[in-house]
């Protein structure tokens, strides 16, 4: 099925871009702007829609006007300053308030769009709002209508929350968690415990310094004894007058990340905390004022699917959010890289680093994967927005179930995806930008370390992408009976056609053949099915030979199940991606440069690939693989020109991107030394002068005397 997020219907005019995308400063990007084949406004506005330019210039504008969000050269802020800073920037977009229920309604892209334009500034006040609002919020939002007095004071901040489902022993294995909830039916009330510190709550954002409040999971005990899974609770665990914990809650701040260090993230233990009956988040099942556990669920493991099921909406905002980090990184290498001028064909000529094919190779895939995983998060997001409007109005059809399910398969293999994208190319940025791209104040690294955990949090990569090959696996019998299916976005559709598919050869004849994004997609799918066979034939053998079930899985992962989920994951962001630049409707304007980009996502993810196609004997022949390796290096050479124009495209203005060497004006060394000269004591000596000028060392005073 064709994704929601269709082909714009109009681009608007010259005069209404201009009013909305103003031009950038002339200087030495301004060579490779006008060698664009297309006009960036008009890409702009076809991409995104005047309404949401709109909505992004008003958050970017607000942001930079505002002294909260001022940027300070060469600041190095304390931990504590830097969360203190993080939540005064929290506070002042609830002030903004950027969006009302009603816009959001209207078009639920816009929340995305807010996600993304604050993360952009800083992730750390973006996740902090976002835990607090989306994550806890919408939980509590989510369970029945006797959270609304909650509901009121989370989205006024009268409470302040956080969402706590990781224990110091267990994060993705979320059946091992082992906080209880004992219903106690004299007091009517739950009775929440750490049985030891290993099962204390750990990594939770907002818990270290902030959170009032927690949505805790836990293993639900009923007065029979009997343990009821996985549920969750809202308990109070600081004093909202004075932010001091509550009795029997020890609570604090884990220590120092990687990065996002604005955000406080933290633990905490309970010592038999008791909690009104009414606080347990009925999203799955409740318990009688007698004790007695009831479900909507009759299956335990729907229940435990249903437990988990909010975790989508964060993997999916994870793929988004990762995407954003692959933006920003570019768009700080590619501009660095078309002005930054090293050697040339004389002595008296250097060049931009970016005509070298190297630097073209480097970078440019990474470009091209930028646009595939933007479109797909986005189309992603809006066939979550389907679901969640089904949830919300309690619908209980098939459809919305199998909705659930693939929605699920393809955000446990989106996120993986896109956040190992971006982690790649953040260091590949870094290095493509030289001595100059490990200069702090040019931001790369704080890109890659603030994408880093995007990788880890809600759910490991690796362990999340078995979920996708499951989904996948359980098609097999279908497929093996010849027994028709489909499901609710078609991602799998084509799996019909397996018996077909799975015989089919590399058919393109030459490099020309292969410049479009039909040729990879093919491949893809044979790769999906070959993998899919052979997973399945790997997994029959494991257990065959007197494996468990347990041990046959994990027996199948690397080289099979996982390689599956990727290659799955791949083809249906190209598949997405494929169909939307093939649109008839695309401006003929924009048309070459997005089938350019399609084209070479495509070819590049495939040629990670090469071995297992030829394994499988999908292509042979040593041309084959020459002809895909030369048509990488000719759409790189084709996109080069275009480059600039399409990072400017995603680009946000130079206050939130907050980088000189990525600077819209390109002054590369003007930008840096203005950055460089405002810092903090600069061109003083240092205060311990003294210890060179005065104080010197006496050579072997220290050296062993034995
Ligand atoms: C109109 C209005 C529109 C409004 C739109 C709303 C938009 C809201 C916007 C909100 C904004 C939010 C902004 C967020 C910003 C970005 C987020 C960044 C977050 C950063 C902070 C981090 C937080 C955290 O990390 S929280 C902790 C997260 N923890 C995890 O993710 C744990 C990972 N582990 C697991 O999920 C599971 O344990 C798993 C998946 C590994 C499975 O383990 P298992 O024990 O092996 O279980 P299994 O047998 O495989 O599963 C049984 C069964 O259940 C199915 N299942 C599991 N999960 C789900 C799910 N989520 N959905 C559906 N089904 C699920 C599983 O598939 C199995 O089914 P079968 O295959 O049929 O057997
Ligand atoms: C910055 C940050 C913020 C976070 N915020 C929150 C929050 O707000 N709330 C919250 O509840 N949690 C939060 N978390 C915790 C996060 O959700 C967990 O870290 C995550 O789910 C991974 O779990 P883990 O750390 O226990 O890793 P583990 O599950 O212990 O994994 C460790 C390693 O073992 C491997 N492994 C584990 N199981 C398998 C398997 N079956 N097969 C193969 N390999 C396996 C993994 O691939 C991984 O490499 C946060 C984490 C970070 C880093």
């Amino acid at each position: 099925m064709a994704p929601t997020l269709s082909v714009k219907e109009t681009t608007g005019n010259q005069s209404s871009w201009n009013t909305l995308l103003p031009d950038f400063p002339k200087g030495p990007l301004s060579k490779y702007r006008k060698k664009a084949s297309f006009n960036w406004k008009e890409m702009a506005v076809f991409l995104d829609g005047e309404d949401i330019i709109r909505l992004k210039n008003r958050i970017f504008s607000a942001l930079e006007n505002d002294p909260f969000f001022a940027r300070h050269a060469g600041e190095e802020l304390s931990r504590e300053k830097y969360q203190e800073l993080t939540f005064l920037r929290c506070k002042r977009l609830f002030e903004y308030d950027f969006l009302t229920q009603q816009e959001i309604i209207e078009n639920p892209l816009k929340i995305l769009n807010l996600v993304i334009c604050i993360g952009m500034y800083d992730w750390s006040p973006c996740l902090q709002f976002f835990l607090h609002c989306g994550v806890f919020g919408g939980t509590v939002l989510s369970a029945s209508k006797r959270f609304a007095d909650f509901v009121k004071k989370i989205y006024n901040m009268e409470i302040f929350g956080c969402f706590a489902l990781t224990e110091l022993s267990h994060g993705t294995n979320t059946k091992g968690i082992r906080t209880t909830a004992t219903f106690d039916h004299n007091t009517q009330e739950f009775i929440i415990n750490s049985p030891d510190f290993e099962a204390a709550k750990f990594w939770v954002g907002n818990m270290g310094k902030h959170a009032t409040h927690a949505v805790v999971y836990a293993q639900l005990y009923t007065p029979d004894g009997q343990c009821q899974g996985l549920h969750s609770f809202l308990v109070q665990i600081r004093d909202t007058k004075t932010l001091l914990p509550m009795p029997g809650v020890m609570v604090g701040d884990i220590g120092k990340k990687i990065g996002q260090n604005g955000l406080d993230n933290g633990f905490a233990m309970f010592h038999n905390v008791r909690i009104p009956k009414e606080n347990i988040l009925n999203i799955t099942g409740d318990v009688s004022p007698e004790g007695k556990y009831s479900s909507s669920f009759t299956d335990v493991k729907d229940r435990f699917s249903a437990a988990l099921g909010s975790l989508s909406t964060g993997r999916i905002l994870i793929t988004a959010v990762s995407a954003t980090n692959l933006k920003l990184a570019l768009s700080i290498a590619i501009r660095f890289s078309a002005t930054r001028r090293q050697f040339g064909p004389t002595d008296e000529e250097e060049i931009p680093v970016i005509e070298y094919q190297t630097q073209q190779w480097r970078l440019l895939p990474y470009l091209a994967a930028a646009y595939a995983l933007d479109y797909f998060s986005k189309s992603l997001f809006e066939n979550f927005v389907e679901f969640y409007a089904g949830l919300l109005t309690k619908q209980k059809s098939q459809r919305q179930a199998d909705l659930g399910r693939e929605i699920h398969a393809l955000s446990t293999a989106s996120k993986p995806l896109s956040s190992w994208t971006a982690q790649q190319a953040a260091q590949e940025c870094r290095e493509a930008c030289g001595g100059h791209g490990y200069l702090a104040m040019n931001r790369l690294g704080e890109i890659r370390n603030d994408n880093d955990p995007n990788c880890t949090y809600e759910g490991d990569n690796n362990v999340l992408l078995q979920q996708t090959s499951n989904y996948l696996m359980s098609w097999m019998n279908c497929i093996r009976n010849k027994v028709p299916f489909e499901s609710p976005l078609g991602t799998i559709n084509f799996l019909q056609d397996y018996h077909h598919i799975i015989g089919w050869k590399f058919k393109a004849n030459s490099v020309d053949d292969c410049m479009d994004s039909s040729v990879p997609l093919a491949a893809y799918k044979w790769l999906v099915c070959y993998l899919l066979r052979e997973s399945d034939l790997k997994l029959r053998k494991e257990k065959q030979s007197g494996h468990s079930d347990f041990e046959a899985k994990n027996n199948c992962q690397v080289y099979y199940c996982r390689s599956l989920a990727i290659a799955f994951v791949e083809q249906t962001v190209l598949q997405r991606y494929h169909d939307y630049t093939h649109d008839p409707d695309i401006p003929s304007t924009l048309q070459p440069v997005l089938k350019n980009l399609s084209a070479l996502y495509g070819l590049w993810s495939l040629s990670k690939h090469l071995a297992v196609l030829y394994q499988g004997g999908y292509v042979s022949g040593e041309q084959v693989g020459r002809f895909i390796q030369n048509a990488i290096l000719e759409l790189c050479s084709r996109l080069k020109d275009d480059a600039v124009a399409l990072v400017d495209v995603f680009a946000p203005p130079d206050f939130i991107l907050n980088s000189p060497i990525g600077k819209a004006s390109g002054e590369l060394y003007k930008n840096m030394w203005a950055e460089i000269l405002q810092g903090n004591k600069v061109l003083n000596r240092p205060s311990w002068w003294a210890e060179f000028c005065i104080n010197k060392p006496v050579t072997g005073r220290l050296s062993s005397r034995l």
